[in-house]
């Protein structure tokens, strides 16, 4: 793949000093209050790069995601992405960005339209983001990616496993050859040889194409074997953001010790083993 154009940080995405907050009515008579979920946040994603965003439930994940995908109003901050501000700005010049950074949301079976074919809702964001001249071609080579050949195409959600739908949705991230994939809890719900099957996609389509990945979980384990670099959420901070055998081995911060202990106590074997460092 072509090389990208870089922040003159060096970075493929940066974002500085993010705030967001939600309104939160507290009652019939009393002002709407607002809740803060973000607060200073400072990330920066490199070229290829895998990374991975952990933290427990509520640590604001989830609206950091929508942050960096530019659909949220923030408080404050700002992103960068291949030397073009994302954030402030108008959302609706936005189409470069939507090509070049996909998501992969939460719940793949949601996230698939029951009416279309396979086939069909790979193409979609090709014929919408990308002025494909032949998009059935690339639709077919990005499933193939994901393992899913010709049987597959003309089948409809209803008529697909929880990983394959889940291989769709990631078809249809790569589909227009983004930079970035980011995922929200790309192996929850899947039984543990899916799992291992969308993390090795997810691995070649890193190694194959020099897309960047930003994976987010509540499971450190599920994506510690995945990911170089480890950045964890407390609530609405990052309050840890390091090399993935570092992390693990030394935790600093509390929320992070808590999602090792948690990671340790469900792998098999001796503890403490190196179970999350086997592939890095
Ligand atoms: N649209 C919204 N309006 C008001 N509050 C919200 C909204 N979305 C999230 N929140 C609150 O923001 C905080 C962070 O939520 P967020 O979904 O970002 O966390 P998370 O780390 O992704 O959690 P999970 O792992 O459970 O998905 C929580 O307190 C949540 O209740």
């Amino acid at each position: 793949m072509a090389q990208p154009p870089l922040n003159p940080d060096g970075s493929l995405l940066s974002a500085r000093a993010l705030a967001l907050s939600y309104g939160a009515p507290v009652g019939l008579w009393r002002r709407a209050e607002r809740q803060r979920v973000l607060s200073d946040v400072n990330l920066s994603i490199a070229p290829g790069e895998r990374v991975a965003l952990v933290g427990r439930s509520g640590s604001g994940k989830t609206s950091l995601l929508r942050a960096l995908l530019a659909i949220e109003a923030l408080d404050d901050g700002e992103i960068e992405c291949q030397s073009r501000r994302v954030y402030p700005g108008s959302t609706a010049a936005l189409r470069w960005y939507r090509r070049a950074v996909q998501y992969i949301p939460q719940d793949p079976a949601a996230s698939l339209d029951p009416r279309m074919s396979v086939l069909r809702q790979v193409c979609e964001p090709l014929l919408r983001l990308c002025d494909e001249r032949a998009p059935a071609a690339r639709a077919c080579e990005a499933l193939a990616l994901v393992g899913l050949g010709l049987e597959f195409h003309d089948r409809r959600r209803g008529e697909l496993s929880g990983g394959q739908a889940q291989r769709v949705t990631i078809a249809r991230a790569i589909a227009p050859r983004p930079q970035l994939v980011i995922a929200d809890e790309p192996m929850s719900g899947l039984d543990l040889p899916i799992r291992r099957q969308v993390g090795e996609v997810l691995r070649h389509l890193s190694e194959a194409e020099g897309t960047a990945l930003l994976l987010v979980s509540h499971d450190l384990a599920a994506v510690a074997l995945l990911c170089s670099r480890i950045l964890v959420m407390s609530e609405g901070r990052i309050v840890e953001d390091r090399p993935t055998r570092e992390l693990i081995a030394a935790p600093r911060h509390p929320a992070t010790r808590a999602l090792v202990e948690a990671a340790r106590a469900t792998q098999p074997g001796p503890s403490p083993a190196p179970w999350c460092c086997e592939r890095l």
